[in-house]
């Protein structure tokens, strides 16, 4: 925590030439800026809470600019004694399952309970059109002007590994800030449900019923990641499909061997709009919490989750290092006409390049 170093200059106001006015002015200006800017400034805020200095550390961690990324991993490695004392939970399912109504429905259950939540999104299409899951705030009507919670949307990144990484990094400040439960949504459509899996210490995945199709179209993967499917929209004339589904789904998660965290998955139904069963739903996590911390589970997952973003990132930059070297390109390039015509093979090309410097 830095040593707040309160300005002089306001016992210095009485002095009345104008030259030495603007000096102290300019002097005062500098020193507002500097300590605007300086990281201290920023950990001592956010550990107090303050969401202007969060949401400002979470731009400086989005950025692309090499100064704010600096300062960011500054901000981030002081900030993470402070940031470990949350949960952290992945909310994914397809587009128009009711995500969105979900997260408010739960985020205000929590809320009420006393709990400060905070919402992120890693959403693969963010690369492409600047993040749209979260994008629309009004979505969450209630839940955006809740003072417990803070809700941010994706980040866009170059790549889904490098949206992943910055959400990783805005969870570790939301923690420091105070938010004990983190609610990170996500579209289930592809590769993000295993990279939110990855981060987060439950897993849920949002269903609807179906007509007696219920496991068609399921991706396995999803299946064997969830420690829970919620089939929401059990309201009106889907609550019997909604128990008919429940009875499929229960069936198929007992297809799988107990998971390594000795918890049974479970199956819930839910109307988010309609405010029923959230409290079961939390009722239900809070079990998983309370399992998976008493077996150890739960702290062995987050440094096993620490380890994987670490060799993720290495290979990751790695990756973008070689690639992006202008040598290595045009040997490269050098290589591939080399194969075209049968001068060498792909292993010996590689070979070379990867000792080229
Ligand atoms: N009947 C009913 N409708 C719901 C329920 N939950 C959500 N909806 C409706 O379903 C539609 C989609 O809900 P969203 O919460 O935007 O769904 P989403 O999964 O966030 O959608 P994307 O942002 O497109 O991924 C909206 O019209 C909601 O009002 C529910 O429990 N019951």
């Amino acid at each position: 925590m830095s040593n707040k170093n309160k300005s002089t200059l306001h016992e210095k106001k009485g002095v009345s030439q104008p030259e030495t006015t603007s000096k102290l002015s300019a002097q005062k200006i500098k020193l507002n800026r500097a300590k605007k800017n300086s990281v201290n400034e920023f950990v001592d805020k956010i550990l107090e809470g303050n969401i202007t200095f969060l949401s400002r550390a979470i731009t400086l961690v989005e950025s692309t600019n090499a100064k704010h990324q600096q300062k960011s991993n500054e901000i981030l490695e002081q900030c993470l004694p402070y940031a470990n004392n949350s949960v952290r939970i992945g909310i994914t399912g397809v587009p128009g399952v009711g995500k969105s109504t979900f997260i408010e429905a739960y985020g205000r259950h929590l809320t009420s309970k006393g709990k400060k939540v905070a919402v992120l999104a890693v959403d693969p299409s963010s690369s492409v059109n600047k993040g749209s899951i979260l994008g629309d705030k009004t979505r969450m009507e209630q839940l955006v002007t809740d003072k417990n919670a803070f809700i941010r949307p994706s980040p866009s990144g170059t790549s889904l590994g490098g949206v992943a990484q910055k959400t990783r990094e805005s969870i570790i400040l939301c923690e420091a800030a105070g938010f004990d439960t983190i609610l990170i949504e996500t579209v289930g459509v592809g590769q993000s449900e295993t990279l939110v899996h990855s981060m987060v210490d439950f897993f849920l995945l949002l269903k609807l019923a179906g007509a007696g199709d219920e496991l068609q179209g399921i991706k396995r993967g999803i299946i064997e990641m969830a420690d829970a499917i919620v089939i929401n929209k059990a309201d009106g004339d889907n609550e019997k499909n909604t128990k008919i589904a429940k009875v499929e789904f229960n069936r198929a998660l007992h297809l799988y061997p107990l998971k390594e965290s000795k918890w049974q998955p479970k199956v819930l139904t839910a109307s988010a709009l309609k405010n029923i069963g959230i409290t079961e739903v939390d009722e239900m996590i809070q079990q998983y919490f309370e399992l998976t911390k008493a077996n150890n589970y739960f702290s062995q997952k987050r440094n096993d989750q620490n380890k994987y973003w670490l060799m993720s990132t290495i290979e990751r930059q790695l990756k973008d290092n070689f690639y992006t070297n202008p040598k290595i390109k045009l040997a490269l390039d050098k290589e591939i006409k080399n194969l075209e015509n049968a001068k060498t093979t792909p292993f010996n090309a590689a070979k070379r390049l990867l000792k080229f410097d």
